[in-house]
């Protein structure tokens, strides 16, 4: 298979496991996003996929062929790999231009065919008018527009985006967004875009790869995630999911089952096959919850917190039944719900959390 395949990928620093047993297939001409929390191992599984990182266990494979196992490491320079990194790393002495011309020079491609693939490269992130501009009278954006061009001039068959817009301001990382997007759009390249936002992930990964303390804990699309989540861990990391306890009382028919949520009865979404077991547990979005009357069906709580935000306010809510699980939802405008009123709940729907850890 051609992408990038990765078998069964443990990476340990002295008695410390960063990946444990990572196992993932990123289809050629795909984007796939790695997504977690600080410390999690995606820096570490972009060094290993580089080559800038020696692996302990299992086998990584760019376009079908092995590039790393313990006893093999093919060097970064032959991997055939561009990597986008945070802060740039333009020289400042060069215009543009050179630039981007630099790796065909340190690969000894030179004349007119050098020439020509600058050009290419500058025209693909649309930067053909600043060739000959320094970089220190570029943009932010367009600085890191030329570090793409830099990275596609090698015509690589992977690149590897390492968290590209954390040094943006809020207004031009959206614009980049749409920048790469369109990049992938017009190019087809696989890329591996390592990133702890999760907004940014899921509007620009074809699917996603959640990891936590090393492991992957599901490889999805962005609505899969969203909807479907594997394990709570995914559940509350993508989108705020909130965990209830719940009594499953039947067997899932076409895709839901009847539950009973803090005494309320409601219907959920889950897996096939799922049915009664012990420790059930729901994950809800906001969009499932809505604020009810006494005389309808629902469960009582209590409004720890309100923050207005603009034609909403975001309502904190303790349930009566277990107060230690803090729920939230949207209330739209006219408020007049403060903190300390008593509330009731109605729960419209949720996914039930497979058993064991979904993995
Ligand atoms: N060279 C090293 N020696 C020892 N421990 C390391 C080394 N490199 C990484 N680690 C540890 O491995 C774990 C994963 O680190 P990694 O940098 O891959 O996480 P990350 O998900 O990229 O985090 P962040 O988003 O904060 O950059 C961390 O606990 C880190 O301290």
């Amino acid at each position: 298979m051609e992408g990038l395949t990765i078998r069964n990928l443990s990476k340990t620093f002295g008695g410390f496991t960063a990946l444990d047993d990572v196992s993932l297939d990123v289809a050629e001409g795909e984007f796939l996003a790695v997504l977690g929390p600080s410390g999690c191992g995606k820096t570490t599984l972009l060094r290993a996929i580089a080559g800038f990182e020696s692996v302990s266990a299992g086998e990584i494979a760019i376009g079908g062929k092995v590039v790393s196992t313990p006893t093999l490491e093919v060097p970064p320079n032959q991997r055939r790999i561009g990597i986008v990194f945070q802060n740039y790393a333009l020289w400042p002495h060069m215009t543009v231009a050179q630039n981007v011309a630099y790796p065909l020079r340190v690969t000894g491609v030179s004349g007119a065919d050098r020439d020509r693939r600058v050009r290419e490269a500058l025209a693909l992130v649309d930067l053909g008018e600043m060739a000959d501009r320094s970089p220190a009278s570029l943009s932010g954006g367009q600085r890191q527009r030329v570090a793409l061009a830099r990275c596609l001039v090698a015509e690589p068959s992977l690149v590897l985006f390492d968290e590209p817009l954390a040094n943006l301001d809020v207004h031009l990382r959206a614009s980049m967004e749409d920048e790469f997007r369109a990049f992938h759009e017009r190019t087809g390249t696989t890329i591996v875009y390592i990133t702890h936002d999760q907004a940014e992930a899921m509007a620009l990964a074809d699917r996603i790869a959640v990891m936590d303390h090393g492991r992957l804990m599901q490889l999805d699309t962005p609505q899969a995630l969203y909807h479907r989540p594997a394990n709570p861990m995914v559940a509350s990391f993508i989108s705020q999911g909130m965990m209830l306890p719940t009594k499953i009382e039947s067997r899932a028919i076409e895709g839901a089952c009847q539950a009973n949520v803090l005494g309320q009865p409601v219907v959920l979404r889950c897996a096939p096959g799922d049915g009664p077991r012990a420790n059930a547990t729901v994950c809800v979005r906001a969009g499932d919850l809505r604020v009810t009357t006494v005389d309808q069906p629902g469960f009582d709580g209590v409004v720890r917190r309100t923050v207005y935000q603009g034609g909403v306010a975001r309502l904190e809510i303790a349930p009566d039944a277990a107060p230690e699980v803090l729920l939230h939802l949207e209330q739209p405008d006219p408020q007049s719900i403060a903190s300390g009123d008593p509330i009731r709940l109605c729960l419209t729907g949720g996914w039930l959390i497979p058993a064991g850890d979904g993995r």
